[in-house]
């Protein structure tokens, strides 16, 4: 996940790829709630989505009392005791929707009397509606109060009066401003239809209808066959109990689905053979958002559905505009006014009003960023139009995401705009609300324009602070780093391994070797014939030997490979001796670092001190003096500045205004 301000997607070419979808929010939620609502017996839930919400609805089960256990990719979900559950709780759910109606519902239910919780959340939830939903629960005896704003979150639960659940007659709840007030009633209801059938009746029109059909789905599986009567009433049969499933597979998630459908009708090349695969979701998935393929095949996107795989090509280009009642697929119709983007003309979305209580108002979110880009965009209560930018006529721009996961999952497919331009998303950590890897998994299956992925290098001598400032420029931006010197120190220790001595007598054998070393990287860890030699590396005999390794030529050469494979997307510092002259030559910033002798020989000086090796200031800057001289004057790719580096002298900078120095140059360099 990229926990960073701001993520750059570089101007981007073309996607083929096969894809594996974190599971389902929405059947994640329902699931571990129904599995928690099953009296001591234990269901295992496969494949469930890890997220922001689902850890804000397992946080507050586990606070009730639910044991919860993880075991590899299976959750584990005892049901809750509920004589057990403690009193004065506070259950604070974040900006999850899923969690906080039903559990809102359930609790009311559950609770006994005088039984306090508080459920809370963020400032966003706090503006969410569950008035209507309270309006539902209050006749059934449930002791409901506003901590704050009528009709909103916090709210005080405070146990049921079990002789107004007995009197009640049916329930109604309205169905036009969020399907997740019938969906959790219908989840809590079960819990008090042991004697008696209870009956729901929607008032007005039912929105989002495929989310209520999850749930419908889910409860049969937990035992509790609801009769559905044309979706205007409810019944749950006097009787109903919720039985664990044993085992749940959760599918993965329809709506995340949509970002990768509309990417492979935008950036897979037919002609070429690529094509975007969806593994694990197909035709027969139960989740609403599937129906998104019909709208996305009626831009002329080309898909075919297996029952359990989707694969995406791209047809119809540009896209076909369309005007489209997407009120059966809310959350998945954010994407197609990114769609809208690479289309021939105005596309209309229409019946949408429920975006305006979602994380965000976003319909008023969508228009401002789409209009950053350069669409046309006009906007009603329930509708948006979308006018896309003439090819060059799009601008870069830094996307605000309102802390809404889908904001910042669609904008990123803005990236392959014609004009190419980079697209900032800013906050983009807001995807671990559904899709804490969605990043990196867009990035696993789409290629740079003209393979350029955005390298800065920074070369210079021994303990100039390459290294640390790499990191630390590599931290702000969501980069990779490369550590070159590194390799020359992996083939070195390789080299002395075997025996073979460091010379250019054994060119051959040493390029033989550095072309094929048996080397993996693992996280911060680089392993050697498998082995961890991330701390021996760093000896200062192995950095003798990489300096003298790295002199020749043949294994210069033979190391090319392993560097310039490192560049991935989003982008890559590489830090060494020849990056911007002879690894990355066509890199958009290139920094030469550099520092007095006697400060990089006190740095390193202190450096190994730190980590409890002996070392004398003298022989270490001798030491390094030598190393200079060996860099500087070999005859294959001698250390300097490359003729368009920024040259920056650190000798009297810390750590933090270097890294900021190289971030402006990094900032113009994109402007
Ligand atoms: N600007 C700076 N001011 C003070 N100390 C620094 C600065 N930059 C780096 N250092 C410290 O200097 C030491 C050497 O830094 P670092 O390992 O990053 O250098 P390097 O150039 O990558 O070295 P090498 O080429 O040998 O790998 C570290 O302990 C680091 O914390
Ligand atoms: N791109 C590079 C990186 C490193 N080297 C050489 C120079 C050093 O003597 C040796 C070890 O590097 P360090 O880990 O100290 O940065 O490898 C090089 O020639 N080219």
């Amino acid at each position: 996940m990229y926990s960073i301000p701001f993520l750059d997607i570089p101007p981007l070419a073309s996607a083929h790829g096969v894809v594996r979808l974190p599971g389902s929010k929405s059947i994640s939620n329902r699931a571990l709630l129904l599995a928690a609502l099953c009296e001591g017996r234990t269901t295992v839930l496969r494949g469930l989505l890890a997220s922001d919400d689902t850890q804000a609805m397992r946080t507050a089960l586990e606070q009730l009392g639910c044991r919860i256990q993880q075991n590899g990719d299976e959750l584990h979900v005892t049901g809750l005791d509920r004589h057990a559950m403690p009193a004065g709780l506070q259950l604070h759910l974040g900006n999850a929707g899923t969690a906080m109606r039903p559990l809102t519902a359930a609790l009311a239910l559950l609770a006994r009397d005088g039984q306090q919780f508080t459920l809370t959340g963020v400032a966003r939830m706090q503006e969410r509606p569950i008035g209507d939903l309270v309006d539902a629960l209050r006749p059934l005896g449930a002791r409901i109060t506003y901590e704050k704003n009528p009709g909103f979150p916090p709210l005080q639960l405070a146990g049921l009066d079990t002789a107004r659940l007995d009197e009640a007659q049916t329930i109604r709840i309205r169905g036009d401003v969020s399907s997740q007030f019938l969906s959790a009633m219908l989840m809590a209801l079960p819990l008090v239809a042991e004697r008696r059938e209870r009956v729901i009746e929607v008032d007005g029109p039912l929105i989002s209808l495929p989310y209520v059909a999850i749930t419908l789905h889910l409860l049969q599986r937990f035992g509790v066959a609801v009769r559905n009567e044309n979706w205007r009433r409810f019944v749950v049969p006097a009787g109903s109990r919720y039985r664990s499933p044993g085992v749940l597979q959760v599918e993965p998630d329809a709506s995340s689905a949509s970002y990768f459908i509309a990417l492979g009708g935008i950036a897979s090349d037919p002609a070429q053979g690529q094509a975007i695969t969806i593994e694990g979701l197909g035709a027969d998935s139960i989740q609403g958002d599937i129906q998104f393929i019909e709208a996305a095949r009626q831009m002329g996107v080309d898909v075919q559905a297996e029952s359990n795989r989707l694969v995406v090509r791209r047809g119809a280009w540009p896209l076909k505009a369309i005007d489209i009642d997407a009120n059966h697929i809310p959350d998945a119709a954010m994407t197609l006014a990114i769609m809208a983007l690479y289309a021939d003309g105005p596309t209309r979305i229409r019946n949408i009003g429920s975006w305006r209580v979602k994380e965000t108002d976003r319909i008023d979110a969508m228009q401002t960023e789409l209009a950053k880009l350069g669409a046309a965009v006009q906007a009603g209560p329930d509708w948006l139009a979308i006018t896309p930018p003439a090819a060059q006529a799009w601008r870069a721009a830094s996307i605000a995401t309102y802390d809404d996961h889908r904001m910042a999952m669609c904008f990123a497919l803005a990236a392959f705009n014609p004009a190419g331009v980079r697209v900032r998303i800013e906050d983009p950590r807001c995807v671990g609300k559904t899709f804490p890897d969605y990043f990196e998994t867009l990035f696993g299956v789409v290629q740079a324009r003209a393979g350029r992925v955005p390298v800065i290098c920074i070369d210079g001598p021994s303990a100039s602070g390459k290294g640390t400032l790499a990191q630390a420029v590599a931290q702000q931006l969501g980069y990779g780093v490369l550590d070159s010197g590194a390799l020359y120190r992996v083939a070195a220790l390789a080299a002395r391994r075997r025996q073979l001595d460091i010379d250019p007598a054994n060119a051959r054998q040493l390029a033989e070797l550095a072309r094929n070393l048996p080397l993996c990287f693992d996280g911060e860890r680089i392993l050697l014939d498998g082995r961890d030699v991330s701390a021996e590396i760093r000896t200062e005999q192995v950095g003798r030997d990489a300096s003298l390794i790295s002199a020749i030529g043949e294994v210069r050469e033979a190391l090319l490979d392993w560097q310039r494979q490192a560049a991935r997307l989003p982008g890559l510092v590489a830090d060494g001796r020849d990056m911007g002259t002879v690894v990355f030559p066509h890199a958009p910033l290139k920094v030469f670092l550099t520092a007095s002798a006697e400060k990089r020989a006190e740095r390193r000086y202190k450096q190994l001190i730190s980590k409890g090796n002996s070392a004398t200031l003298s022989t270490l800057r001798e030491e390094l003096e030598a190393r200079d001289l060996r860099d500087t004057t070999r005859a294959a790719a001698p250390l300097k500045a490359a003729h368009d580096a920024e040259v920056l002298d650190n000798s009297e900078m810390d750590v933090q205004a270097a890294t900021e120095q190289v971030l402006r140059w990094w900032a113009e360099r994109q402007s």
